[in-house]
């Protein structure tokens, strides 16, 4: 039996991009998935294709930049499956700028989705998954948590945030809890479109022309969730071959 089929994975910023193509490789591997994000339209077609493919998915729309919201998806999927075997950290944003342009706003809203939407997920699963005495957190940092470049200061300080709470987890989880990070390079999904900065923009859309597969992440989660339980896959850097960055 694969070491994905029963397990119960929750996953934040399902309906696209990463989360969607994770959420769709897990199905294919039996995996109960709780699917989660704002965006209720795109979570019911997903829900419903997993469904169709004879997969396993429930969804609860949810901000999680919201405390209560991210308690609430931990609790449906507790409610409808009765455990919470991993919880896939992936909602984030990543609106880049330079530092003079005081785009406060943006900052905030980064620190509020990429560090505290993370830190939500981790206070929503960690006493179930300390009860269970099992459990996985998977973070989704960058190769931006990696290194800082000219327009990233604000991002890549989320993204060191996250690194930082994979090793935490890693290190308290008391041979219990097994702590992934994973730092994706360029990858085509929508990440890009929330930059506001026209000059940015442009250089990123064309770092952005040797972005690789979604895929290439879902295979990387599926990696370390189905080792196992005594096998901790701690930290993985997936960039296009081409990527000098
Ligand atoms: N693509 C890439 O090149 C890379 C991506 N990453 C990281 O991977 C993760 C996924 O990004 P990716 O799939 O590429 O980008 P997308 O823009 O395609 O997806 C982002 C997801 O996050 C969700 N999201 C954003 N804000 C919130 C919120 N407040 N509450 C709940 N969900 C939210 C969105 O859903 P909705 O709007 O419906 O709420 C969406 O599902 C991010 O953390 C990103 O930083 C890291 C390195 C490279
Ligand atoms: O998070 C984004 C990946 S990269 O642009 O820093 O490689």
């Amino acid at each position: 039996m694969s070491e994905i089929n029963g397990k119960v994975v929750i996953i934040t910023g399902a309906s696209s991009g990463l989360g969607k193509a994770t959420a769709h490789r897990l199905a294919k591997g039996g995996a109960k998935l709780v699917l989660a994000a704002r965006r209720e339209d795109r979570l019911v077609e997903l829900r419903d294709a997993i469904k169709e493919q004879g997969g396993n998915a429930i969804y609860q729309v949810t901000d999680v930049t919201d405390r209560d919201q991210v308690e609430a998806l931990a609790t449906a999927a507790k409610e409808t499956y009765g455990r919470i075997d991993v919880l896939v950290n992936n909602a984030g944003l990543m609106p880049l700028s330079p530092l003079d342009q005081l785009k406060v706003d943006e900052w905030e809203q980064m620190i509020d989705v990429n560090i505290k939407g993370v830190l939500y997920g981790i206070a929503s699963v960690l006493p179930t998954m300390r009860e269970q005495h099992v459990g996985h957190i998977i973070n989704l940092s960058s190769v931006a948590g990696h290194k800082v470049f000219p327009a990233s200061a604000v991002y890549s300080a989320t993204k060191y945030a996250v690194k930082a709470l994979s090793e935490g987890i890693r290190q308290e989880g008391g041979g219990e809890i097994r702590s992934t990070n994973i730092s994706p390079g360029a990858i085509a999904t929508e990440l890009t479109s929330t930059i506001s900065d026209p000059e940015t923009a442009e250089g990123v859309d064309e770092m952005y022309e040797m972005a690789i597969d979604a895929d290439a992440i879902a295979r990387a989660v599926t990696y370390a969730i189905e080792q196992p339980a005594d096998v901790d896959v701690n930290e993985i850097i997936i960039r296009p071959t081409k990527q000098p960055l």
